[in-house]
């Protein structure tokens, strides 16, 4: 009983979405110096919309289903090569579902602290957790944060593991991480078109697993000071992003770049591991995550990679005296640790896999 009171308490002390309703930020979320973001658009601080200027995301325009394959290759791969990302729109998933989805997992943490403590939990492993920060019990900074992660492939094994409430949410999150994943599928088919490999190069083992990640990230007192995620890469082959208030940043050139949220549109980014299989033919793009003194801002994330015994190393194809291997044979498990033991940290994550 007292454990269990004891628990409970350090719960309401983590989850930032029940505990935290202060006016200055607690000293141990205080970005150090050298990692606090500058520049700030003021829409983060007096309104929930970004407005930056000079601004133009890459998009792929799907046509409903109706699209030029050639064209639409060349420009996911312009995309990814000149921005490391694209916003996808056109996709066949409608915005009902999209609203419903984003709907559900932003109720999730509006609800009373008892309906989420219960999957409150600071490890890797289970099939679902609630969380806050990265890895909350072993880090120095703590980021702006709360999170409900859950496995969702295949479907019909998953969502007996789901949250009951809000009740709508396993119908939701069912009908909609079965068409995020077909549609991951047909981006990856896509690009293994575009790689010269055959059209299913990534089904199997590589693409076996899917998890969704509600991302909560509660108003905080002050954007200047914090993040919401730290700089890192997916540990995904393919994420696709639903968001709909700013506060995603990614870097290009060197600058840290918003990206405006566009209606009905996903963010599709590329993973490590994806890049350490296409040996940096297509590269995983740094991002981060700013927080919002105005609003929360929830995100649903669908990440699509390998299972854990999966062997990683530079396709064949594309492979040869010119492009050489840039990493070692490794499985999906021994990437996953390095990049948690780094804190997400993407220059730390890949040492031990680099060969050059
Ligand atoms: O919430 C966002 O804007 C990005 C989330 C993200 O980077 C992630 O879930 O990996
Ligand atoms: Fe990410």
């Amino acid at each position: 009983m007292v454990d269990a009171q004891a628990k409970n308490s350090a719960t309401v002390m983590r989850l930032l979405s029940d505990g935290l309703n202060c006016r200055s930020v607690p000293h141990s979320y205080i970005q150090p110096l050298e990692k606090r973001p500058t520049n700030l658009p003021s829409s983060l601080i007096s309104s929930p919309h970004c407005n930056q200027q000079n601004y133009t995301s890459p998009i792929v325009d799907l046509e409903h289903g109706r699209f030029d394959r050639a064209k639409t290759i060349q420009q996911i791969f312009k995309a990814i090569e000149e921005f490391g990302f694209f916003q996808l729109i056109n996709h066949g998933i409608s915005k009902e579902m999209m609203g419903e989805a984003m709907s559900v997992g932003r109720e999730f943490f509006e609800m009373p602290m008892e309906d989420r403590e219960k999957l409150y939990c600071d490890g890797f492993e289970k099939p679902v957790k609630v969380a806050s920060s990265v890895v909350y019990d072993r880090e120095d900074v703590h980021y702006w944060r709360d999170s409900l992660r859950h496995v969702c492939y295949p479907v019909e094994e998953s969502t007996h593991f789901w949250p009951l409430k809000p009740p709508k949410y396993r119908e939701v999150v069912a009908a909609y991480s079965e068409k995020v994943r077909a549609l991951a599928l047909k981006l990856l088919e896509l690009i293994a078109d575009g790689l010269g490999l055959k059209s299913n190069y990534f089904d199997g083992e590589l693409t076996q697993m899917q998890t969704i990640l509600v991302n909560h990230y509660p108003q905080c007192p002050d954007p200047s000071l914090t993040l919401g995620l730290p700089v890192h890469k997916d540990p995904t082959l393919i994420t696709l992003l639903l968001q709909d208030l700013f506060g995603l940043q990614v870097l290009k050139d060197g600058e840290w770049m918003g990206v405006q949220p566009l209606p009905g549109a996903f963010v599709v980014i590329l993973g490590f591991p994806m890049q350490i299989i296409c040996n940096d033919k297509l590269k995983a793009v740094e991002h981060r995550v700013l927080t919002n003194s105005s609003t929360a801002r929830t995100t649903i994330t669908t990440q699509v990679f390998p299972t854990k015994d999966c062997t990683l190393e530079p396709i064949e194809e594309l492979i040869d005296d010119q492009n050489p291997p840039k990493y070692r044979t490794l499985t999906f498990q021994e990437y996953f640790n390095a990049h948690m033991a780094a804190r997400l940290d993407p220059e730390e994550t890949i040492k031990p896999f680099k060969l050059h």
